[in-house]
């Protein structure tokens, strides 16, 4: 299904995808604007569920979710564009630079994973979000994404991305834990040809540094940057990423 998208920056440059989180929306990638809008068209949009995208019935595969974009990439007649990813977002962006590699120049992949030990845990999130909303999820979520300091420091920062969360379609909450349960993109990273840059948040217990080596020393070429901050080191971190993606692509 086609998602939701905003387009903003200089009409003749060149494009640059933004892919989010779970639970989060194109507003993950505010404090990037700035930066990306001096050279890049920047295309954001939404997981089917999540922000202004509709939702279809669970469960998803990483697949779908990667369908979807270049469902949106076709009908914005866009051949090939860059990619940057969150977690989620960053596990779409290796998904299509692995399936898709004509359409996809440079990669960014920021506190993501190429797979989960176990499945469980995200099976029982998708039926306790089935059974009691996203809303319920938030106060843990935000606990995972920033680190306490940050929680402290920027509480409406951190009220906002909870806001967002609870906004989330339940079932498309719940269809994306089952595309994470399913996802496992290990044997397509060595066959990334997109020159890719890895960056992992040094406090992230949701998807460790460790994971981010990992990718990045299976994708050909990559290079790995550890920078400050948990899950959404983006935010917390804004100016290091903001810096380390402008760089690379
Ligand atoms: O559990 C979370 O919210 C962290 C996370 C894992 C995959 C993703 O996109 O976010």
């Amino acid at each position: 299904m086609k998602p939701h998208y905003e387009l903003s920056g200089p009409e003749d440059a060149p494009v640059v995808v933004l892919g989010n989180s779970l639970g989060t929306t194109t507003a993950l990638w505010d404090r990037q604007l700035p930066v990306l809008h001096r050279r890049f068209r920047v295309l954001r949009y939404d997981h089917r569920g999540h922000g202004g995208s509709g939702v279809v019935d669970g469960p998803y595969r990483i697949d779908d979710l990667a369908d979807d974009v270049l469902e949106l990439l076709d009908a914005l007649g866009l051949a090939r564009v860059s990619y940057c990813g969150v977690s989620m977002g960053g596990m779409v962006g290796m998904w299509l630079a692995g399936h898709a590699p004509e359409r996809i120049e440079r990669l960014v992949l920021c506190c993501t994973t190429a797979g989960f030990a176990t499945a469980q845990p995200w099976l029982e999130r998708a039926a306790a979000v089935r059974g009691s909303g996203t809303g319920a999820l938030a106060a843990a979520a935000v606990g995972r994404w920033f680190t306490p300091a940050f929680r402290a420091e920027s509480p409406e920062v951190v009220a906002g991305f909870a806001a967002n969360l609870s906004s989330v379609d339940d079932e498309g909450y719940a269809g994306c834990c089952e595309a994470l349960a399913a996802m496992d993109l290990r044997s397509v990273l060595p066959v990334i040809e997109a020159p890719t840059v890895v960056i992992s948040g040094a406090s992230d217990e949701a998807t460790p540094p460790e994971c981010g080596r990992f990718i990045a020393d299976s994708v050909p070429g990559a290079t790995f940057h550890l920078v400050p901050g948990a899950h959404l080191a983006n935010v917390e971190s804004a100016d290091e990423v903001s810096a380390i993606v402008e760089a690379h692509l």
